[in-house]
Parts: C-alpha cells; sequence; structure tokens
C-alpha cells in the first residue's frame, strides 16, 4: 500500500519505520527542511532504540523514502496519516494549528480518493470537526474518509510498543474502513477496539489522565509515608498485587513529565470545562505533580538551610530513562527553581547536553560531582545505580544524595559516607 506519514517526530517516524518495515511503500514529511534532510542522510533526530536500524534498512530498500512536500505526498499516496504536534498553547487550550494546517493541504491538493488516518492525539470532537472543516472547504465528501486511530506508544520503546501494542483503537463513521486498517496493519497481532471518532479520541485522553492518575496517587500516598517513616515501595508493592490495582504506574518520584502527559490532562480539562463539567479528579492529579518537585526542593532545604552559593550536580535530564526528550522534564524543572535559591548547577545524563550558558554538562559521570556539594538523581537512567559510590563520594565536597526517583538502596550509599534523602524511601 503507498502511505504518506505527514510529521516526521517520535509517532511519524515510528509510523513510517514500522509500515515501511511491514512492506508497504512510505513517503515521511515534514516541514522541518533540517529535520528531512538528516534523515535523508541517514541520521535520525531522536534517540529511540531500534529506530535507526529500521529507518536505514527501509529507506535501502525504498520502502521508505522522506520529503519535505507536504501537498506532493498527499496528492501521490491515498493512505495520509496525520502525526503532527498538538501541544498544549500557553493556557492549557489544545492547539491544534499544526493539524489544521495539514487539514488546509489536503483540501488544497485532494484530486483522488483519500483515507485520512489521524494518529495525533485531538480532543473529543476534533476529528468531527475535521470532516466539517473539509466540506467547507469544497472537499467532496465522497473524496475523503476521516480515521480516529490514537497512538499508545511509549517513547524509550515507541518500535516495540508500536509492532506489539495490546490493542489498536480505530473510530470510523463507516464500518467497511475497518478491513483496510487491518490491512495496513496486516501482521501486527493484537485485539482491535472499533468505536466512533470521538469515542477513540476519548479513549486515548482517558488512557493518559488514568496512568497519570496513578503516578499522582502515589506520590501523594509517599508524601504521607514519608511522615509515618514507611517505604512507599512496599506500600505498592503491597497494593499492586490485588490484579484490581495493578503493579505498573506506581513508582514514587519527582512527578511525571514529557510531551504528553502534562498537555494532555490539561485538554482534557479544557474538553470537560467546554461543556460546563468540572473535573475535580483530574485538576488533583495535576496538581500533586505540579507541587511535586516542592516537596523534594523543601527536603532539601530542610537537610541544608542555605542553598545559596553551593554547587548541586542533577544526575538525568531526560523527562524519563531512555529517551533524549527533555520536553516538561521535572529534572528540568527542578533545576530551574534550583537556580532561582542561587545555586550552581552540573549536569550529567548519557544522552542529552542543555546548551545553556548557566548550567554545566559533563560527558563523565565521576567529573560530573567534583566539589558539588549536593548530587540529585532525577531521571532513573539503570547507570546510576552502577557506580562506584565510595569513588563519586569522594569526589564531592558535600554528602548530600537527594534521590529523586527512589533508585537507590539508601543503605548502600549510607555506607559509602552520604546522608540519604528520599520521599517515602528512608
Ligand atoms: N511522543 C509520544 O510518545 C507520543 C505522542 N503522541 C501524539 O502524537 C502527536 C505527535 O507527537 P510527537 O511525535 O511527539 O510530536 P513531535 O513534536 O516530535 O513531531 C511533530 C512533527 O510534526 C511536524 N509538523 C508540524 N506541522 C507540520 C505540517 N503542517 N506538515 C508536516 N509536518 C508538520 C513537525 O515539524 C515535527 O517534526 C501528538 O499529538 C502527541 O500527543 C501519541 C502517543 C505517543
Ligand atoms: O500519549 C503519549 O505520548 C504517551 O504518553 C505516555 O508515554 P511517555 O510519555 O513516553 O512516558 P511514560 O513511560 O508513560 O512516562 C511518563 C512520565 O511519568 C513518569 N512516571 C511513569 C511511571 C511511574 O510509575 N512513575 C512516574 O513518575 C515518568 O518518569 C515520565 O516522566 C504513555 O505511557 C503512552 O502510553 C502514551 O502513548
Amino acid at each position: 500500500m503507498n502511505i504518506c506519514v505527514i510529521g516526521a517526530g517520535y509517532v511519524g517516524l515510528t509510523t513510517a519505520a514500522v509500515l515501511s518495515d511491514l512492506g508497504h511503500h512510505v513517503t515521511c514529511v515534514d516541514i522541518n527542511h533540517n529535520r528531512i534532510d538528516m534523515l535523508k542522510n541517514g541520521v535520525v533526530p531522536i534517540f529511540e532504540p531500534g529506530l535507526k536500524e529500521m529507518i536505514i534498512k527501509n529507506t535501502s530498500n525504498n520502502h521508505l523514502t522522506f520529503s519535505t512536500d507536504v501537498k506532493v505526498s498527499i496528492a501521490e499516496n491515498p493512505f495520509i496519516f496525520i502525526t503532527v504536534g498538538t501541544p498544549s498553547s500557553g493556557d492549557g487550550i489544545p492547539n491544534l494549528s499544526f493539524v489544521h494546517s495539514v487539514i488546509d493541504d489536503i483540501a488544497t491538493s485532494i484530486t483522488s480518493y483519500k483515507i485520512i488516518i489521524v494518529k495525533s492525539t485531538v480532543p473529543p470532537g476534533t476529528n468531527e470537526e475535521i470532516v466539517n472543516m473539509l466540506i467547507e472547504k469544497g472537499v467532496d465528501p465522497t473524496l475523503f474518509d476521516i480515521v480516529s486511530n490514537p497512538e499508545f506508544l511509549r517513547e524509550g520503546s515507541a518500535v516495540k510498543d508500536m509492532l506489539e501494542p495490546d490493542k489498536i483503537v480505530i473510530g470510523v463513521k463507516k464500518p467497511e474502513l475497518i478491513q483496510l486498517i487491518q490491512k495496513i496493519y496486516k501482521e501486527i497481532n493484537a485485539p482491535y477496539i472499533v468505536t466512533n471518532l470521538t469515542g477513540a479520541e476519548m479513549i486515548k485522553y482517558a488512557a493518559n489522565a488514568f496512568l497519570a492518575t496513578k503516578i499522582s496517587f502515589i506520590n501523594e500516598i509517599a508524601r504521607v509515608c514519608d511522615a509515618y517513616n514507611v517505604n512507599v515501595k512496599d506500600v505498592a508493592f503491597g497494593i499492586g498485587l490485588d490484579p484490581r490495582i495493578g503493579p505498573l504506574f506506581l513508582q514514587a518520584g519527582m512527578g511525571y513529565g514529557g510531551s504528553c502527559f502534562p498537555k494532555d490532562l490539561q485538554g482534557l480539562t479544557y474538553a470537560a470545562k467546554k461543556k460546563n463539567l468540572n473535573p475535580e479528579l483530574i485538576s488533583s492529579v495535576q496538581k500533586v505533580n505540579e507541587t511535586q518537585i516542592d516537596v523534594y526542593v523543601n527536603k532539601l532545604k530542610t537537610a541544608v538551610p542555605s542553598l545559596e552559593g553551593k554547587k548541586i550536580t542533577v544526575w538525568g535530564l531526560s523527562f524519563k530513562p531512555g529517551t533524549d526528550d527533555i520536553r516538561h522534564s521535572a529534572s528540568i524543572r527542578l533545576i530551574e527553581r534550583l537556580l532561582e535559591e542561587g545555586v550552581s548547577i552540573n549536569t550529567y545524563d548519557p544522552v542529552v547536553q542543555l546548551k545553556k550558558p548557566e548550567i554545566k554538562c559533563y560527558q563523565n559521570i565521576y567529573e560530573s560531582v567534583k566539589q558539588s556539594y549536593i548530587l540529585i538523581i532525577a531521571t532513573e537512567w539503570a547507570e546510576f545505580n552502577q557506580v562506584n559510590w565510595k569513588k563519586v563520594k569522594n569526589e564531592m565536597e558535600g554528602n548530600i544524595l537527594l534521590d529523586g526517583r527512589n533508585i537507590i538502596d539508601p543503605k548502600t550509599v549510607q555506607q559509602a559516607g552520604f546522608h540519604y534523602l528520599g520521599v517515602g524511601q528512608h
């Protein structure tokens, strides 16, 4: 099948790589010329395990090509996947301008029948609006069908998640479209959840909201555990054995970040308010997450009353391990907060180097802690657990270790001379 994937970000590149690997002919198109030039030269602009290899394999056998010409790519392909970004505007309202721009391009270049498959996460009602927009722009309604096909991949395991999803959600207006989508995903073995356009959009928003709720729940429990000297990991393990609760997404820490949970919870809040509903639980989930950094900073301030002038090393910059994405990273929010206290910041991350004059980024983990007063673990990269703690401590001036992800065994670092600070772990 001939497929055009619009957007060469995390979702677009993974979609293009996987669909071309399934044997389809895929053109991945993006308005970012720099990004497409890199891809044409075999350089994959994001860090995602297995993605580069899959892209190189399928560009060499001509199953996958890259382009900046959106309109030509739309005109040449019957299947159009929309994977452009849907960020939050400053006030929390989803910014759909990138999706609208693609719809404009489709409206001005469509001459033959297209199936438009929307993978971008959009608020309920958007796909119905897209149908109306195209008709209002003069497109003959027999020339297109829309499929809402939200994506559930996680960064860091995007290729695997797309090849082995727990479900494929499709929202359609006509049942005959189901078989066509099943042909596209031919070898991917997963149950299909079929609903209407808005139902598919709601499944995506509800999934992210529920996952974020689990995180804020355990972070709130961690605050209480802290007050009672209880290890929150024991509590998470204890409740997680109940199959009605489940063990995943109960890792307490500095809170959730990334390009999706924060903006999708804001988007859901906006969608509810638009219908005069007050989503109290979703608002509380966001409030717990926003104040989670304060819990850690307060802990630090209790241990070190004056932070001013102190050198602090932060390990981990990406919003979670396995990715170079720093969008809405809790680590970056923490660093910004600490800079306000007049500290100086050193950082080490296995894949991210920040370009900010006020922050010193190191490529060697031991160099990064030299003369530091405090070490903070902000992202749970596995290598942080494999360091020689005595060596780390010897390089430092102070002995405070703030574990923002509860990944360190307190006894191990205490034996190396550290004063360990966690939340819900002692
Ligand atoms: N990042 C993730 O892990 C996941 C993201 N999603 C959703 O998928 C969508 C895309 O997310 P990401 O891939 O992270 O976004 P991204 O920001 O990494 O990439 C979006 C790409 O679209 C391109 N673009 C923007 N306007 C365009 C236009 N008019 N024509 C062609 N290209 C255009 C941009 O240049 C950019 O390269 C969002 O709605 C997001 O919520 C869903 C599941 C997972
Ligand atoms: O819509 C999206 O973009 C995607 O959002 C998340 O995926 P992702 O943002 O890549 O990352 P997650 O692994 O879900 O982690 C999100 C954040 O929650 C934090 N987290 C996660 C789990 C946990 O137990 N505790 C916790 O603090 C992580 O550190 C990270 O900051 C969802 O897991 C995907 O299913 C979804 O497709």
